[in-house]
């Protein structure tokens, strides 16, 4: 399968989780940073995901799952270990809604990437569903090649391309923009230095505001 990747929007969309096990908590923690509302549709919650119901990040209606449940969902993920629970589900996703199956089978509207996330900096690793313990893998080398400073990186370079979009045009603008991507801004960061990016940001905008 060719599946397209794409970074969605789903702040204040109604997600429904059906199922509250492990893989259910692991969906869970993918959606957690986005402001989706979470519904769990589960007769039993493993330990973490009670955590997140308690906190108020997640909804729990304790029950087995009815077609009901998934009455103005987006995005719905079908997660029992139960094949003919997932075969529900999926039966009752209508066809404006994107439904993802843990368990691979059937519809499949959408498939989870791994992710690491450093604020706004976003890596994502799939094997389109070959192999889930590659992409494990892959993760963890990605997560150990960028560090949580790239989060501070990619802030500073928000902040640095918005102002100098603000004050150049054309081929100047241009020519800012790639220097922005000077090593050492990274170097700096790394080192706790975020002084000397300001500053250097400031002879790049020579001035300018
Ligand atoms: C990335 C991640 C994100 C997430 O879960 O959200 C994710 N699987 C993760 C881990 C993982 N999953 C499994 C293992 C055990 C090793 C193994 O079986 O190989 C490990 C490794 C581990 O946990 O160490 C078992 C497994 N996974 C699927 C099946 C069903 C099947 O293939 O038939 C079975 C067999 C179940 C059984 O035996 O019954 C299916 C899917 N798993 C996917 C995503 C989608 C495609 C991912 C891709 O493109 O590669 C897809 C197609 C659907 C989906 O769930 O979206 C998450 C990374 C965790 C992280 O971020 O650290
Ligand atoms: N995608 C992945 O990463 C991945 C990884 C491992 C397993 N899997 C697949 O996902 C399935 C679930 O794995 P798990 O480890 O979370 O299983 P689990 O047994 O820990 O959890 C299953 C959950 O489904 C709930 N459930 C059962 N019947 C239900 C019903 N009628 N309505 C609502 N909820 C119901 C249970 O109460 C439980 O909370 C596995 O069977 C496998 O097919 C996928």
């Amino acid at each position: 399968m060719n599946y397209f990747p794409l970074l969605m929007n789903i702040d204040y969309k109604k997600v429904v989780i059906v199922g509250g096990g492990h893989v259910a908590r692991q969906k869970v923690e993918a959606l957690l940073p986005t402001k989706a509302l979470l519904t769990v549709i589960s007769p039993a919650v493993t330990d973490q995901l009670q955590h997140y119901i308690n906190e108020g990040l997640v909804t729990w209606i304790e029950k087995t799952f009815e077609p009901s449940d998934l009455d103005d969902a987006a995005l719905i993920f079908a997660v029992t270990e139960k094949e003919e629970v997932n075969n529900a589900v999926e039966e009752a996703t209508q066809h404006w809604q994107l439904l993802s199956r843990a368990d691979a089978k059937g519809r499949v509207d959408f498939i989870n990437p791994a992710v690491v996330r450093r604020g706004d900096f976003i890596v994502t690793v799939s094997t389109s569903g070959a192999s889930p313990g590659l992409t494990r893998q892959v993760k963890s080398q990605v997560a150990e090649q960028y560090g949580e400073h790239y989060a501070q990186y990619v802030a500073f370079l928000k902040e640095a391309r918005q102002r100098i979009l603000k004050v150049f045009t054309g081929d100047e603008k241009k020519q800012r923009l790639a220097e922005l991507l000077n090593p050492r801004v990274l170097q700096w960061i790394e080192q706790g230095e975020k002084q000397k990016c300001d500053a250097w940001l400031e002879r790049c905008l020579g001035g300018k505001q």
